[in-house]
């Protein structure tokens, strides 16, 4: 299978990247793939160079839409470029460290899924092929970044994408892995056409995730044999209403509890942005969290050794309710304060 990445050059950075006199920005210290040589061997001589972290987009929202949801999550990855490259560099992070590697090519199932109405459900079970279309292109180019040895942050898309994710992470470590997920939803479906909405479910099925925990899960967002199936798998999870109305536990309590009873294989760190309280996504969350929260989970996970990879999705800038310009500068900034927190914390350990 030919591998479907966009591999980002200068012209691509620069059509958004601005530079001011006197200071040097987040893009003018990350690396770019040299992208004349063979894929694998650039990035095997990117980690001979120093690198150690890849950013890779995800341009999609079929994922969602094939979950019966709303669309937009496709232009969370330029909304995060825009702020996440144009931050001040300093010493707080080395991003040096960092190659923006590029995004996984999905322009052909994009056009393909744009006419199809998730109403219908012929379109619908169209947009559920789609999906498992995409999953194998997201599996084939983690499969080249886990291979060189990198760390990936990967960024967009809806939350479809952690089975391609953790297909390749469990491949590549010849083991079932684990997964932690800030998500109101456990994303626990059954498996009836891939969507956004069954991709740990699957990832189950296959026998690629040995544990899971899902950290504010909401009581009432789930339905009856998502929570049946999820203790029949012997998965876990501590409710929003458990650590936000009751407050019998702290956030900070319920994530390193749930780190630890983890086992050593490699662990996924998943944050879906409708945790989120305000967040434009498909599941609009009025009822979630704060973004330091956020932060304080990816910190928490982050200094967690076993963990292999963070993957952000479901953020939509078009749901937001003024306008999609105030959707991406939203949702910018707060991908940005995630992966500003990530890497801060896994450059400190
Ligand atoms: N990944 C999110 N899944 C949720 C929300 C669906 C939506 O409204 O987009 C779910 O399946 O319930």
């Amino acid at each position: 299978m030919t591998v479907q990445l966009k591999i980002y050059n200068e012209s691509t950075v620069k059509e958004i990247c601005s530079d001011r006199a006197g200071e040097l920005k987040a893009w003018q210290s990350m690396a770019l793939l040299d992208a004349r040589d063979n894929i694998q061997q650039a990035l095997a001589d990117a980690v001979q160079f120093g690198m150690r972290f890849v950013l890779l987009g995800i341009c999609e929202d079929i994922g969602p839409r094939a979950n019966l949801g709303k669309g937009g999550a496709q232009y969370a990855w330029p909304a995060f470029l825009q702020q996440f490259l144009n931050q001040p560099h300093n010493n707080a992070i080395a991003m040096q460290k960092v190659l923006l590697l590029g995004e996984v090519n999905l322009d052909d199932l994009m056009q393909q899924a744009q006419p199809l109405d998730n109403h219908n459900p012929n379109d619908l079970a169209q947009l559920r092929k789609l999906c498992a279309e995409v999953d194998e292109r997201v599996e084939a180019i983690l499969d080249m970044v886990f291979k060189a040895g990198l760390e990936p942050i990967i960024i967009g898309g809806g939350h479809n994408n952690c089975l391609g994710i953790i297909r390749s992470l469990a491949k590549h470590s010849h083991s079932a892995i684990n997964a932690i997920n800030l998500d109101p939803h456990a994303d626990f479906r059954e498996c009836e056409g891939r969507h956004s909405g069954n991709g740990f479910r699957y990832a189950y099925q296959e026998q690629l995730l040995k544990n899971y925990h899902v950290i504010g899960l909401h009581e009432l967002k789930n339905n009856q044999p998502i929570f049946d199936a999820m203790q029949s798998a012997n998965f876990s999870y501590t409710s929003y209403q458990t650590i936000n109305v009751k407050r019998e536990i702290n956030l900070t309590e319920a994530t390193t509890h749930a780190l630890q009873r983890f086992d050593n294989a490699p662990l996924g760190i998943e944050v879906d942005l409708d945790s989120l309280t305000n967040m434009p996504a498909s599941a609009f969350n009025y009822c979630g969290f704060d973004v330091s929260d956020g932060e304080h989970y990816v910190y928490l996970a982050a200094n967690d050794p076993r963990s292999a990879y963070l993957h952000l999705c479901e953020a939509a800038p078009s749901q937001h309710s003024h306008s999609i310009t105030a959707g991406k500068l939203q949702c910018g900034q707060v991908i940005s304060a995630l992966v500003n927190t990530y890497l801060q914390t896994k450059l400190s350990i």
